[in-house]
């Protein structure tokens, strides 16, 4: 057990050791990585620096892990150098299909609870994937050097959990580095090598692709059968693409070329392609020539889950916001976009993502490398609306929804695993009825600790579910879920409109029960943001012709010289001028004037909104 010199690439399978670290978000998954590093001597003490595989800004700064990647480390065991290789994965649950192909890369999991919180939803969900995919889980407690940690009673709780006993617990800390000498030792003694077939076709699995500026997209992948070496051409067997393999090496961390990579290794290729959707994470790489003719199963195309507009403020940014799209889009495959037009907001794009995350992620890096402001409509998930006449059509934005004769509508539905104290399983019940939750079962992990399972809407969680979740149980609950296919639902479009206008950028579908609530509040939202007219505007929310809610808004010519009285003729022009500037601002909605403002503060989610909007 100590740090020694990278073995040469091409280690024989049976000196190789290929893990993930599994983690519920913040139980110091990152940080440990970086111990790991550090103690296998990879990175020296003077490179190093926090969440060292977390690379992007955004990564950093929100101290969470996006995009997952691979490193080598030596560690040396009983008087033999094992080549380790570890895959950060992500831990939020809108990257859980990266999460689930890292584990596929991988014969084992590090699962590692925070010693202080015990157990929670996503180590729940993140055991399932990793026992799905059959991985020896070595289970760790983590941050022991804490005071309130608890290391006998969730060494307990996590030894019953998995089935083992709790003295098999490990107990580290990844910030003193506590007991992570020990852990690489176990992870060697337990995980078994990786198996392949060295003389079969070559097979390598995608389990990250990455676009770097300079070099185009890396494509990270470990080989099960076979090997690839650097004078073949490649194919992705999902499209039959061919590619001319540029480099090929392992990370540790810092790219290393190297001559080939065999069964059970590793590493990264690169081909000079420049999108990442044309290497993409579940496919599998084989060789052009002689190459397999069955792919590694579990390919999937990633799906969005919610839909969102989003449009430049000012709508000369809308090239602007084509091309940042565009270049999003080679690094990211799960982003989908077609062009929108919108009544009340002009020229834009609609927008795919795999969650609430995904998009704030999206929105904040046009908003920041790109420099445009950009206001987004509200989101929506993806409803199947069948008609009277048989044709089914697919609802992405609720102003597309159809007006004729509507048979029936199908809305996503999830699997949800909360885990709260068990003291709040009444407010939790409550909340998930409120968004027409179903029990599906609850257990006990411990007597103070309840897991509930329950199918919900995919709609009544996506958007502000788990902020209600947390301050219903004082913080103390966690949630996980996961798609689980469609449910029929009696939900309605409510429109909303000004002067009898419908402005498109408002409308919403909602459960029948839910609609009057919607219309009431968008109603009077807009009563406080619309400056009065010369004329009266009524407000009406509406489900097809029959109005649900209304508010006026009286009729005044907001005149600006009233505090201008006297005689000072060049001071009487200027404020007419600003009142002209003003009025540029104003988007028209038939004969009404709203001011831009007015749709930011609509559109929100934030309750504070409408307040700054009228100041
Ligand atoms: N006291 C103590 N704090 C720790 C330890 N490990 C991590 N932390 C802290 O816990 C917080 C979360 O750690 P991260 O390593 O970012 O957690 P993570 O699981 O990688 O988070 P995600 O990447 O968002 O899933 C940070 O503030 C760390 O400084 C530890 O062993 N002891």
């Amino acid at each position: 057990m100590a740090r020694q010199a990278l073995p040469p690439a091409a280690t024989p399978p049976d000196l190789i050791r290929n893990f993930c670290i599994i983690a519920h978000i913040d139980h110091g998954k990152s940080t440990l990585a970086d111990r790991m590093l550090q103690i296998t001597g990879v990175v020296d003490q003077r490179a190093m620096r926090a969440q060292y595989l977390d690379r992007m800004d955004i990564e950093r700064e929100r101290g969470i892990t996006i995009k997952s990647q691979a490193v080598r480390m030596p560690w040396e065991a009983d008087g033999t150098t094992y080549c380790l290789n570890m895959i950060d994965t992500p831990g939020h649950v809108d990257f859980t299909y990266e999460v689930s192909r890292s584990l596929a890369a991988c014969e084992g999991a590090v699962l590692l609870v925070d010693a202080a919180q015990g157990i929670e939803a996503q180590t729940l969900a993140n055991l399932y994937l990793a026992m799905e995919n059959d991985l020896t889980i070595v289970p760790v407690l983590n941050k022991i050097d804490l005071p309130s940690a608890q290391p006998e009673k969730y060494a307990e709780e996590l030894a019953g959990l998995i089935g083992c006993d709790p003295s098999e617990v490990l107990q580290v800390s990844g910030k003193t580095g506590v007991g992570v000498e020990p852990l690489l030792d176990e992870i060697v003694r337990q995980l078994p090598a990786p198996q392949g077939d060295a003389d079969a076709p070559a097979r390598a699995m995608i389990f990250d692709s990455v676009y770097d500026t300079y070099r185009g997209v890396v494509t990270y992948v470990r080989v099960i059968d076979g090997s690839l070496s650097p004078r073949e051409r490649i194919e992705m067997m999902s499209t039959g693409a061919i590619h001319e393999l540029l480099e090929i090496g392992v990370s540790s961390p810092e790219p290393k070329p190297s001559d080939g990579l065999g069964v059970g290794e590793v590493g990264y290729l690169i081909t000079g392609v420049k999108d990442v959707r044309q290497s993409r994470v579940g496919d599998t790489v084989t060789t052009a020539r002689r190459g397999a003719t069955t792919a590694l199963g579990g390919y999937r195309d990633p799906k969005p889950m919610v839909y969102s507009g989003l449009y430049p403020i000012d709508g000369s940014d809308y090239p602007i916001l084509r091309d940042a799209l565009d270049k999003l889009k080679l690094n990211d495959a799960a982003l989908v976009y077609e062009p929108e037009t919108s009544v009340a907001l002009g020229f834009g794009f609609r927008i795919g993502f795999l969650g609430m995350l995904h998009l704030e992620i999206v929105r904040e890096r046009l908003e920041r490398e790109f420099d445009l402001d950009l206001i987004s409509t509200l989101p929506s998930v993806v409803y199947d609306v069948r008609l009277d006449d048989g044709q089914t059509v697919t609802v992405t934005n609720p102003s597309e929804f159809p007006d004729g004769k509507v048979s029936a509508i199908t809305e996503p539905v999830v699997r949800g695993t909360i885990l709260a104290p068990s003291e709040f399983i009444g407010a939790v019940m409550e909340l998930c009825q409120s968004r027409r939750g179903t029990l599906r079962g609850m257990d006990y992990l411990s007597p103070e600790r309840v897991e509930m399972r329950y199918t919900l809407p995919l709609a009544e969680i996506v958007f502000d579910f788990f902020d209600a979740l947390k301050s219903k149980t004082r913080g103390y609950a966690s949630l996980d879920y996961e798609p689980d296919g469609e449910q029929e639902a009696d939900l309605v479009k409510v429109d909303v409109l000004l002067q009898g206008d419908k402005v498109d950028a408002f409308s919403n579908i909602v459960h029948r029960d839910k609609a009057y609530a919607y219309g009431v509040s968008m109603a009077t939202k807009l009563k406080e943001l619309i400056p009065r007219q010369q004329f009266e505007v009524p407000i009406q929310a509406a489900i097809g012709t029959r109005v649900i809610a209304r508010e006026n808004i009286r009729a005044i010519r907001k005149d600006v010289l009233a505090k201008c009285y006297g005689g000072d003729i060049s001071r009487k022009r200027k404020l007419l001028e600003k009142q002209k500037e003003g009025k540029k601002r104003m988007k028209m909605v038939g004969s009404v004037e709203v001011p831009q403002e007015a749709f930011i503060a609509a559109l929100s989610q934030d309750t504070g909104a409408v307040e700054k909007a009228k100041k």
